[in-house]
């Protein structure tokens, strides 16, 4: 269904509608009815007394309604009146892929109400059209639905918001695959190329995924082993890496690779979709490097697919570590046309010696607090992550021991476990 068909009331009554309240607890599920339900207390709290609304930016065009979203959001947070809450909210087709639109529902509990007309000043802003819900209370206690439509009849129209129970699979992995993951180049370089009008930087970095691919074609099989260190920021990926390079006279690469070094903070700063398709490119250019110099030696990787995966999937699933998939979901799948190394190590520190170890690099103490606070659940959720993807899976390293224990350990595992020193033992 295009977003734009989304303008009639009539076409969200097929959808369900999830609002999260926090991170830490279930969301909450309704849908629209043209019959009235029983009395329901989630509801309750949830719709309370003040005036309410479901705000979407609709645009047919994917790019733009990510960065739609994206702007919707600075947008309500910097002109809502004081007293108005913004929730994360979403609408969907319970348990059909790609069926997940990202919105907002507001809580207007300001002084004034004065909400609505925050929100439909930057309806008249444009240029993105967006779609307002907005729920009343009847006398009766139901709460009803309507649209803040352009169109009389439309504005006329009103459904019962009835409870929806929760979904089988978590909403928000419904459209992971080719919008936060994707799992063949041609599939990122597509969101590239849809880009390079509004940010002219991916053209220069699609030249530089092609002119790798052509080296990566001409490129010997490869023959030396290629060990992938992963792990969370601060777990001693840099400082490993660098001793294994030592250690196995191996060549260091990284991904994203140093040529993408000077993009990397303008693809930062733009919406899932367009941030991970840079970054899922980085690992094809990496690949082509690795291709190319495991032709004559050793090479160890700091960072590859695991953590483009791990990191966009634990962004996208909302909520807890729970609501990712199960193992042998297709989304943990490795890319058909990647490069696979040899063998993937996750390094695995303890929370206190990973935020010990960022302190000593010079976090703040407050950074520090919060950092443990706010990112705890999101860190729980990449580790998660990173164990659950698979073909190959990776091996899990104590990394707490002192660097050269943590080096032997690894030398180990290559040496002992996989037998992979050097090219004669292969
Ligand atoms: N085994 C270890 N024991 C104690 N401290 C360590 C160990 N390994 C690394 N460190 C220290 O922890 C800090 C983070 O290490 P390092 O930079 O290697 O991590 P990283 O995983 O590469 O981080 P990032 O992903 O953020 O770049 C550094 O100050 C480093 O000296
Ligand atoms: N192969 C990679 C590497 C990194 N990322 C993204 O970058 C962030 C971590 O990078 P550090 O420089 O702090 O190590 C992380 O948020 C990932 O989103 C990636 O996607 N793929």
């Amino acid at each position: 269904m295009a977003n734009r068909s989304l303008s009639r009331l009539a076409q969200w009554c097929s959808r369900v509608f999830m609002v999260e309240i926090n991170q830490k607890t279930e969301p909450i599920y309704f849908a629209l009815s043209s019959k009235p339900s029983a009395h329901n207390i989630e509801l309750e709290a949830l719709f309370g007394s003040g005036k309410l609304f479901s705000v979407y930016a609709l645009c047919d065009d994917r790019v733009q309604s990510a960065r739609a979203h994206a702007e919707l959001k600075n947008a309500l947070a910097e002109n809502l009146p004081p007293g108005c809450a913004l929730l994360d909210s979403a609408s969907f087709l319970p348990d059909i892929k790609s069926s997940l639109i990202k919105g907002f529902f507001l809580q207007d509990n300001s002084a004034l109400s004065s909400a609505e007309r925050a929100v439909t000043q930057l309806q008249e802003k444009g240029p993105v059209r967006l779609c307002v819900l907005t729920y009343t209370r009847e006398e009766n206690g139901e709460y009803l639905c309507s649209t803040v439509a352009e169109e009389p009849a439309e504005r006329e129209r009103k459904y019962y918001v009835t409870p929806a129970p929760a979904p089988q699979r978590h909403p928000s992995t419904l459209n992971i695959i080719n919008s936060d993951v994707f799992y063949q180049m041609e599939d990122a370089y597509k969101v590239l190329q849809e880009c390079c009008d509004i940010i002219p930087e991916s053209k220069a970095v699609l030249e530089l995924v092609m002119e790798q691919q052509l080296e990566f074609n001409n490129s010997h099989d490869k023959r030396f082993p290629v060990i992938v260190i992963e792990g969370l920021d601060a777990t001693g990926k840099t400082t490993l890496t660098c001793s294994l390079q030592k250690a196995l006279g191996a060549v260091l690469l990284k991904s994203p690779p140093q040529c993408l070094a000077c993009f990397r903070q303008r693809f930062d700063a733009e919406p899932p979709l367009i941030r991970r398709a840079f970054y899922a490119l980085g690992n094809y250019i990496t690949a082509a490097q690795i291709a190319r110099e495991s032709s004559h030696a050793p090479v160890v990787v700091d960072r590859y697919w695991h953590s483009t995966a791990a990191y966009a999937i634990a962004t996208a699933v909302s909520g807890r570590e729970e609501n990712l998939p199960a193992v042998g979901s297709e989304i943990y799948e490795w890319p058909s046309d990647l490069l696979r190394p040899s063998l993937v190590l996750l390094l695995s520190v303890s929370p206190e010696e990973r935020l010990r170890r960022l302190t000593h690099r010079g976090l703040d103490k407050t950074e520090e607090e919060s950092q443990l606070e706010i990112n705890h659940l999101f860190r729980r959720k990449v580790d998660e992550a990173y164990k659950k993807i698979q073909n190959p899976a990776c091996i899990v390293v104590d990394a707490s021991p002192s660097p050269e224990q943590v080096l032997q350990q690894v030398l180990c595992l290559i040496k002992n476990k996989y037998n992979l020193q050097t090219p004669d033992h292969q």
